[in-house]
């Protein structure tokens, strides 16, 4: 049994179902990708995971026990982290601000937590009172991590880390993604950025048309030379 385990997943919005079937497995200590062309329902199986889309079918099971359906609250209460592609932290607020809404529900945030992440990312360290609006993207998207991290979720999940990014600090975005991953973190990611997701995940899954259509070794698709030929331009 995985740590997530979807399986046969239909799900969408409203009426519309944009997922057919999906499974999708990530291990205790894996690193997934999840990768795909434009509107292959990437996002959308990730949202199905965090219940902010709607659930019409198949298993989602987190450490065990079924999340299908399940609030968006809840999902994180039992341990998933997670980054939203777009407006992910408060740009009004402070760095440190936005790391205590992190802690929200655990009712403060403890100073080993605070600790933790601003050794993990020390960026924010030297930022604590800076308002996060005033980052740029790429420190943004590692405050979002930091705050994603703060309960100490087994799991992230990471829609499009490195959208919007300059090609420079794709690179070192995915360093931390790799830092995250060593700490024992197991992390799901869905990417644009096909070619470097497969080549720092463990195991990738293409998307197409809401379906599955490869789960392999990140190296192995790579290397498939239809995999190659149909969503990695070659
Ligand atoms: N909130 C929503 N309401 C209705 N339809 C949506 C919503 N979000 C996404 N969709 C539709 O679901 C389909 C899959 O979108 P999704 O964002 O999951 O694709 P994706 O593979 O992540 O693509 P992209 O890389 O372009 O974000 C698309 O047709 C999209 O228009």
């Amino acid at each position: 049994m995985s740590l997530l385990d979807v399986a046969d997943l239909d799900a969408g919005y409203g009426d519309l179902q944009v997922l057919h079937g999906v499974d999708l497995a990530v291990g205790d200590g894996e690193y997934v990708a999840i990768v795909g062309p434009n509107g292959a329902g990437k996002s959308t199986a990730m949202k199905a995971v965090v219940g902010l889309a709607t659930h019409m079918g198949g298993a989602v099971q987190f450490d065990g026990e079924s999340i299908a359906g399940l609030a968006p609250q809840s999902v994180i209460e039992r341990g998933i982290g997670y980054v939203p592609q777009t407006e992910n932290v408060f740009p009004t607020l402070t760095v440190e601000e936005n790391l205590q809404i992190g802690a929200y529900r655990l009712g403060g945030l403890p100073d080993d937590r605070q600790a933790a992440v601003l050794d993990q990312f020390p960026i924010l360290a030297d930022r604590l009172e800076q308002r996060a609006g005033n980052l740029s993207g790429g420190q943004q998207q590692v405050l979002a991590m930091a705050r994603a991290l703060i309960p100490d979720p087994p799991l992230l999940l990471l829609d499009e880390p490195s959208a919007g990014l300059a090609p420079d600090l794709v690179d070192e975005m995915f360093d931390h993604i790799d830092a995250i991953n060593d700490r024992g973190v197991s992390v799901l990611i869905v990417e644009q950025n096909a070619k470097t997701a497969l080549e720092r995940c463990d195991r990738g899954c293409v998307l197409a048309q809401g379906e599955n259509r490869y789960v392999d070794d990140g190296a192995a698709l790579l290397d498939d030379p239809a995999v190659r030929r149909q969503f990695l331009g070659g």
